[in-house]
């Protein structure tokens, strides 16, 4: 079975874009709330819940990881920058996983995986402290033989592919092909190095058919495509349908 993690990154968008209109002494928004949306969706069958607490809290928010983590049932994943700030709130919230990112302030989603061999000493140190601190480490990283065997030699228990070329490619038959063999040849590599192979980015309802083959898939994070098809479904609906999509 493929497990879902659902990411409830852009429930947290939609609120936060009246949230950051601030007229003075008007009350920030609270609705759409991204962590009653999370308690629905894993009733509705997502096997855990990733949020991405960026550095300029674009989406979540502070308050959103320590209501998140208090209100569900299964397991929290918490995608993060590789910096001490972000360190130590997942010291204090203990989420079940950290998955590290990379982040660059003028994007407009995660562009590329982390840089795990250029940034090597920065990632070592985090992965041990989140492993003193009894968290699970994945890295988000691309499907390049040098990242994954440094995400192995890090010691970190999984590895997220990053999907987001393949995604982005999925309409150029040639290039999304090769893509695609990355991804396998990545998912090969990471699972003979004892890692547990994750993926997430840009999947949606019609490129999961060709993700759900990847060899050796453990579990996809999946955002915004859940989160666009419930605002016509409502969200019981989207998650049920992306899961029988993953495993059906
Ligand atoms: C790392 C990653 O891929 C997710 O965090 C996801 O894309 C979240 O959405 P934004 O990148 O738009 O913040
Ligand atoms: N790590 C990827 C993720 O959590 C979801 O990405 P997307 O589906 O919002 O592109």
């Amino acid at each position: 079975m493929i497990f879902l993690g659902l990411n409830i990154d852009h429930c947290a968008t939609v609120r936060q874009a009246r949230y950051r209109v601030v007229h003075p002494g008007a009350e920030p928004a609270v609705e759409p709330d991204p962590v009653t949306l999370a308690v629905h969706a894993e009733r509705a069958g997502a096997d855990g819940i990733t949020i991405h607490l960026r550095e300029d809290r674009r989406h979540i928010i502070d308050s959103d990881v320590h209501r998140v983590r208090e209100s569900i049932a299964t397991r929290l994943n918490l995608e993060m920058a590789c910096t001490s700030e972000m360190a130590k709130i997942a010291a204090e919230v203990k989420p079940d996983s950290v998955c590290l990112v990379p982040e660059n302030r003028a994007e407009i989603t995660t562009e590329g995986g982390l840089d795990v061999v250029g940034q090597r000493d920065r990632v070592a140190a985090i992965v041990d402290a989140m492993g003193a601190a009894g968290i699970a480490v994945s890295l988000f990283i691309d499907p390049d033989e040098p990242q994954i065997a440094m995400a192995a030699e890090l010691g970190a228990p999984f590895i997220e592919l990053h999907t987001g070329a393949w995604a982005n490619r999925f309409y150029d038959a040639e290039s999304r092909a090769e893509e695609f063999a990355r991804l396998v040849r990545g998912a090969g590599q990471g699972h003979a190095l004892g890692l547990t192979v994750n993926a997430g980015h840009g999947i949606n309802y019609l490129n999961v058919a060709e993700i759900r083959t990847l060899p050796h898939l453990h579990e996809c994070n999946i955002g915004h495509s859940i989160i666009s098809r419930a605002l016509f479904t409502g969200i019981d609906e989207a998650v049920r349908e992306m899961r029988a999509r993953l495993n059906d």
